[in-house]
């Protein structure tokens, strides 16, 4: 795992925003994972800005989004679809047949997982994928207790991930309990991954991730088994790290290896 470990919230995403940049630069027709909640829109914004600007196109892009709730519409104002054509989708050049999200109202929502999969398979696979990570250490909804392996399936919410999103939904409003999301072996097997945590909230899951063991009761570790998985942390979701100045060493090196690289 790379460890970018910055100051705050807003380099986190400009960090991240400018990975997704590059890619998009070096290959227009890539196919992205996408992922929703509070931490990924400042990315989002940054991308519409430099696509209005003409520095990324989306015209040739394709998207897979990792998750949405079972049982909502793509209307529905807390479904992971509308979330995605308000925060990116409807502000840039994509063609909206070309972004896909889990259909949270699908007939039979068990073919509707393997139809997921096999789209993202005739996509050629995903080159680089989004994540933010629960405060439990999930990864799109695949809880503790996700195989570590798995596939996209429908997923029950642990009652502190209900909790956690309780702030999106009107109090007498109808809060799904379950979803579909892609499984952590269909995340590993995105070319890159780039997670992003911010605040403290998310400083117990980050120490899990990085330095605890791999087990499924934290399905973010299971980005230790990935050959490009790239964390970007701010201070804050660093400060339970036990090793945190030498992740900031080898980070360091890290720079001085690239800039000679790019200097060859
Ligand atoms: N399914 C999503 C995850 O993909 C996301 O990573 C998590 C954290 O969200 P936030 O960035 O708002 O903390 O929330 C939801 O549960």
């Amino acid at each position: 795992m790379q460890i970018v470990i910055l100051n705050d919230a807003a380099a986190v995403a400009a960090y991240g925003a400018n990975i997704f940049v590059t890619q998009l630069i070096n290959k227009p027709a890539s196919v992205l994972g996408l992922a929703t909640g509070s931490t990924p829109v400042a990315l989002y914004q940054a991308l519409i800005a430099k696509n209005k600007a003409g520095d990324i196109s989306f015209s040739q892009t394709t998207t897979f989004n990792l998750d949405e709730y079972l049982g909502l519409t793509g209307a529905h104002p807390q479904s992971y679809r509308y979330f995605m054509d308000q925060q990116l989708f409807n502000h840039v050049d994509i063609d909206k047949a070309n972004t896909h999200v889990p259909v949270g109202d699908a007939v039979n929502p068990v073919t509707a997982c393997q139809a997921y999969e096999d789209k993202i398979a005739a996509a050629g696979g995903i080159d680089i994928q989004l994540l933010g990570i629960g405060r439990n250490g999930h990864i799109g909804f695949n809880e503790p207790s996700s195989g570590l392996t798995s596939r996209t399936r429908v997923k029950t919410l642990t009652k502190a991930t209900i909790k956690d999103n309780a702030r999106f939904f009107a109090e007498d409003e109808y809060q799904p309990h379950l979803s579909i999301t892609m499984g952590i072996g269909t995340i590993l097997e995105a070319k890159k991954v780039v997670l992003l945590a911010t605040g403290e909230s998310k400083a117990d899951a980050v120490h899990a991730m990085i330095e605890g063991p791999l087990m499924a009761k934290c399905p973010a570790s299971a980005l230790q088994m990935h050959q490009d998985a790239v964390i970007v942390i701010d201070q804050a979701a660093a400060s339970k790290l036990d090793d945190l100045e030498f992740y900031q060493h080898i980070e360091t090196e890290n720079q001085k290896l690239q800039a000679h690289l790019a200097s060859l």
